[in-house]
């Protein structure tokens, strides 16, 4: 975390960030719900693009003791992706993309095949999973489908996803996808048989979990399950 020389005032919290953001470090401080937590301080590490805190909590364990503990929470916000799925010809519309952080982490080349997916910013889930299947897929959703909600990497990254599925034809595809170039996106819409995007799991083809549970609900209770 950065300071201001002159005053020792900190980057995003007393001053704004590269963002124009201030108080990032409010986030958490007045959390009372659980009575076993007791917040005692958050601190801003980073606030770049998205924001990494350090917070400070007292803890009473299951035997009475209490203890301190220290977290640092990545915030980038919420997110929302959608299995866009075809009935008639059994197929699903993914999307291949360069993801850095699987590249340096042992990740052959970084080049994912996921499902569509964007974060919220400040629309609504289904209204952002609407925006974002248009901008990557080339897809204008019809009907949509909320399956499943679940917090990612909650050991440390704060994010919570929102399940979609929604069909799709050719019809849909009025579009070009591929993501928006000037926020530096370049996906490559990739349909697959779904039998085929099954097997990829196995094989290690498909990596990316959001991918893998929208897939494996697909095929347990989704279009694509046994006698659906
Ligand atoms: N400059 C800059 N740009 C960034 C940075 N991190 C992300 N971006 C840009 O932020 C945009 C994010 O694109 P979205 O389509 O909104 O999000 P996403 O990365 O696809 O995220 C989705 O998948 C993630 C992985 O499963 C999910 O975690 C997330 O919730 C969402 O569903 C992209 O244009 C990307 O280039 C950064 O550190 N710096
Ligand atoms: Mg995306």
């Amino acid at each position: 975390m950065g300071t201001d020389n002159s005053a020792g005032a900190r980057i995003g919290v007393d001053v704004p960030d590269a963002r124009g953001r201030v108080e990032l470090d409010r986030e958490g401080r007045d959390l009372v719900r659980n009575a076993r937590v007791r917040i005692l301080g958050v601190e801003v590490l980073a606030s770049d693009w998205h924001v990494l805190r350090k917070t400070t909590y007292e803890y009473t364990r299951l035997d009475g003791s209490r203890s301190i503990e220290h977290r640092e929470t990545y915030d980038r916000g919420n997110g929302a992706t959608v299995l866009l799925y075809d009935l008639e010809h059994r197929t699903v519309l993914l999307v291949r993309q360069f993801r850095y952080p699987a590249y340096v982490n042992d990740h052959a080349d970084g080049m994912l095949l996921e499902a569509p997916a964007g974060l919220l910013d400040e629309d609504d889930p289904a209204t952002a999973i609407r925006r974002e299947a248009e901008e990557e897929t080339g897809v204008t959703i019809g009907s949509l489908e909320h399956v499943l909600t679940a917090y990612m990497s909650p050991g440390s990254v704060t994010e919570v996803l929102y399940f979609y599925a929604a069909p799709y034809t050719d019809a849909d595809r009025s579009g070009r996808g591929g993501g928006l170039r000037s926020d530096g996106e370049d996906l490559e819409v990739t349909e697959l048989r779904f039998d085929d995007a099954l097997a990829g799991i196995r094989r290690g083809d498909i990596v990316d979990a959001k991918t893998i549970m929208l897939l494996q609900w697909a095929a347990l209770e989704g279009p694509f399950a046994s006698g659906s």
